[in-house]
């Protein structure tokens, strides 16, 4: 019987899964449940040779959970049959603690909980998720593999944020960074494609997902990353509004009466693209623009000019890029984006040549000519690889 990892990547409106054979040969299964909580919630499970994709209701993260376990009976697939050595789990934030994979106890699992108020979209349904795996899995090591982890090499320069010391170090306020197991992989990946040395690769990763990052790696570790203390500083997101004035959240609680719960819910669920444009996925954003909708028309005007800022700053962060790499929903599909928040920055050695931009493909591939300083690269994400990975060297080595 070959070793098996489920992965469970437990997003703030979706579950994503894998069951992947420890040797990386063969994908078993994988499926997404989206727009959890949502009235028209998605579901696709491919398990097996079976597909079945279908509009379903999904009230919240167990409700999806559930529809994956019987999708999984349903194909007659069962997890205990299938030398299962480990269940790996997305958890977003790790906080001080954990900045390596962990196999998860009930001490950690409280930990888990008790960072919930500094990923509040995500700490709480990964930690349903892995609750409700570990009562159904519970003879299997559960690993939690946590987004802030690789980012713990960001110097204090970069991640220190410039308020009272002590008040900052009794509440542990700093920049933690996300999405660093998608940066981990893409990284690797992109090293691999130019033939560099992971160890010599300069690259400036752009995540643009539902939630959206950009990381400067230095030698294959994070030296800089938009995303903060929590996942809602830097780019324009689906719902987050990303950079914005502190002195705008003390104002609005003034002159408009926002409390702190109000500011929260603007903030992370509000603003953003739906905020801007009144949709939050990028797509509809563009058939709006397309149609003459100049609120959408502005919205992306909006993401691609903070998109186009963090590159010029992490540029000069890294002093010189190999390569900027898109990745993730937006990044892997959207080839208005990539090219328009890359514009008028050929003097910095960056260009989109727009054949190659405009060519379709779920593969790897180059988009800047062949003669540019710096390579425009779209490297497709695999959270789920990478956390299986994390997770297999864990047990394996326990
Ligand atoms: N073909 C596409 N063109 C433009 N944007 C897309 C496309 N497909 C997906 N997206 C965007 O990607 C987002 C989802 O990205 P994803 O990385 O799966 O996010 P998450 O993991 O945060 O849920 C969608 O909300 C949508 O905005
Ligand atoms: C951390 C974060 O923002 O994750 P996601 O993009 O999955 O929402
Ligand atoms: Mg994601």
């Amino acid at each position: 019987m070959t070793a098996t990892v489920l992965v469970l990547n437990c997003g703030s409106s979706s579950i994503k899964y894998q069951l992947i054979d420890a040797g990386e040969t063969t994908l078993l299964a994988k499926g997404i449940a989206e727009r959890i909580g949502e009235p028209s919630s998605r579901v696709k499970h491919e398990i097996g040779d079976q597909v079945d994709e279908r509009d379903a209701d999904l009230a919240d993260h167990a409700a999806a959970l559930d529809d994956i376990v019987t999708a999984f009976q349903a194909a007659g697939e069962r997890l205990t049959e299938r030398g299962l050595v480990a269940v790996g789990h997305r958890i977003v934030h790790g906080g001080d603690r954990f900045t390596e994979p962990v196999t998860v106890d009930d001490d950690v699992e409280r930990a888990i909980a008790e960072l919930a108020p500094l990923a509040p979209l995500h700490n709480p349904p990964g930690l349903t998720a892995l609750r409700l795996a570990r009562q159904a899995l519970p003879d299997v090591p559960h690993v939690a593999v946590f987004d802030t982890a690789f980012h713990h090499t960001l110097p204090p320069a970069a991640s220190t944020y410039a308020l009272d010391r002590e008040l900052a170090a009794r509440y542990h306020v700093r920049r933690y960074g996300f999405h660093g197991t998608s940066v981990s992989y893409v990284s690797r990946e992109a090293a691999r494609l130019l033939e560099l040395d992971p160890e010599d690769a300069n690259l400036i990763v752009l995540h643009l997902g539902n939630g959206a990052s950009v990381t400067a790696v230095r030698g294959g570790r994070s030296v800089d990353t938009s995303m903060g203390l929590t996942p809602l500083e830097g780019l324009v997101m689906g719902t987050r509004a990303g950079d914005i004035d502190p002195g705008v959240l003390t104002y609005l609680h003034r002159e408009a009466g926002f409390s702190v719960a109000d500011l929260d819910e603007l903030l992370n669920r509000r603003s953003g693209m739906l905020g801007l444009a009144g949709a939050n996925d990028m797509r509809e954003v563009h058939r709006r623009a397309r149609e003459g909708d100049e609120t959408a028309r502005l919205a992306r005007e909006v993401y691609c000019h903070r998109i186009r800022h963090y590159v010029g700053a992490y540029l000069a962060v890294l002093g010189h890029a190999h390569a900027i790499v898109f990745t993730a929903g937006v990044g892997e599909n959207d080839t208005w984006v990539r090219s328009h928040s890359l514009a008028g920055m050929r003097r910095l050695g960056v260009e989109v040549d727009h054949v190659r931009n405009s060519f379709a493909t779920s593969r790897s591939h180059v988009i800047s000519p062949d003669e540019a300083d710096v390579t425009v690269m779209v490297v497709p994400t695999n959270e789920e690889l990478e956390i299986a990975r994390q997770a297999t060297a864990l047990v394996c080595a326990g």
